[in-house]
């Protein structure tokens, strides 16, 4: 008998597909699993048996880093957050949103600004040049910025997520030409719009480098799913935390009281303005929830 560490990549019927020292194998679940009410996620590490007979079985699933329930997925390392400069206009509200999702699932979120081609896109690189979130601008159209967006994606499992035609499936084209993803119009015909609930697959792009194939991985999932505690929202703007324990006053919501560290970074020009007003709607959505309406 044998055993091998892998990673699940794709489920379908009650079969796993898992990536092990380069082949890929089809497998069942341990019936132990169903008995404990645990469902391999794509993206699971997981130690798999083969069998005698040819077959191979999912014995173990080994700590998951993170996961998300819509659409499941486990051990993603990165958020892509793919927002046009231009056509759509972005909002800062629904990108906070979902980077403050990501934030407190402990993805690491990253922005791409797409479309530098059609407009100037340094007004929206002001607003999150001082975040500290990783920040990147491309063009599919002349290439530009595409190898850095490759880059980054080197030996992680990332998922990219944006509103529907930013441009994510142009860019990912542009990644990996063998990808031959459908852009926009297209894809909707086929039935591959955002109604359709699909499962979510891992595409190997080089070794260890895997991007979730989500075409239901709107903005979506992340931002209303997700109602963050105000208790850690203050903590999912990664730029306020080294000011949160400089209040005056210890119990500061750092929306508007007098003494407040967070306010006074604002004031100083060190967060910026429009990151705080999305704090600020996001704690007044939340502000009022009591502990049974959030998860
Ligand atoms: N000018 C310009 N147009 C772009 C760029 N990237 C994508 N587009 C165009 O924008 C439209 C939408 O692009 P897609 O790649 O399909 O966008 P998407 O985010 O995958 O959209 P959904 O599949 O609906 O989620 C297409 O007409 C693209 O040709 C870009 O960098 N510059
Ligand atoms: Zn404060």
């Amino acid at each position: 008998m044998n055993h091998l560490n892998g990673i699940i990549v794709k489920g379908i019927g009650g079969f796993y597909y898992v990536e092990a020292a380069d082949t890929l194998y089809e497998c069942k679940a341990r019936g132990l699993f169903r008995k404990k009410k645990v469902t391999p996620y794509v993206g699971d590490h997981v130690v798999i048996r083969l069998e005698d007979d040819g077959t191979s079985t999912i014995e173990e699933i080994l700590p998951r880093k993170n996961f998300l329930i819509r659409p499941p997925i486990a051990n993603i390392d990165q958020l892509i957050l793919v927002v046009s400069v231009c056509e759509p206009s972005p909002s800062t509200l629904i990108m906070d949103k979902t980077i403050a999702a990501a934030e407190e699932k402990g993805i690491e979120p990253v922005l791409v600004i797409s479309k530098t081609d059609l407009q100037d896109c340094e007004w929206l690189m002001d607003i999150y040049r001082t975040t500290g979130i990783p920040l990147l601008t491309i063009s599919s159209v002349t290439g530009e910025g595409v190898d850095a967006v490759q880059k980054r994606l080197r030996g992680k499992i990332s998922a990219f997520t944006g509103n529907s035609g930013v441009g994510k499936t142009s860019l990912l084209n542009q990644i990996d030409s063998r990808l031959h993803l459908q852009t926009g119009e297209i894809s909707q015909k086929l039935g591959r719009g955002r109604h359709t609930t699909r499962q979510v697959d891992l595409l190997k792009l080089s070794k260890e480098t895997y991007v979730a194939d989500t075409p239901g991985f709107s903005a979506i999932s992340l931002e209303r799913c997700d109602l963050i505690k105000k208790e850690r929202l203050p903590y999912c703007f990664r730029e306020f935390i080294p000011f949160l324990n400089q209040c005056k006053f210890t119990t500061c919501s750092h929306t508007c009281e007098k003494g407040c560290a967070v306010l006074q970074a604002v004031e100083d020009g060190i967060i910026s303005k429009s990151r705080h007003e999305s704090y600020v709607a996001m704690y007044q959505e939340v502000k009022d929830l009591k502990e049974w309406n959030l998860k």
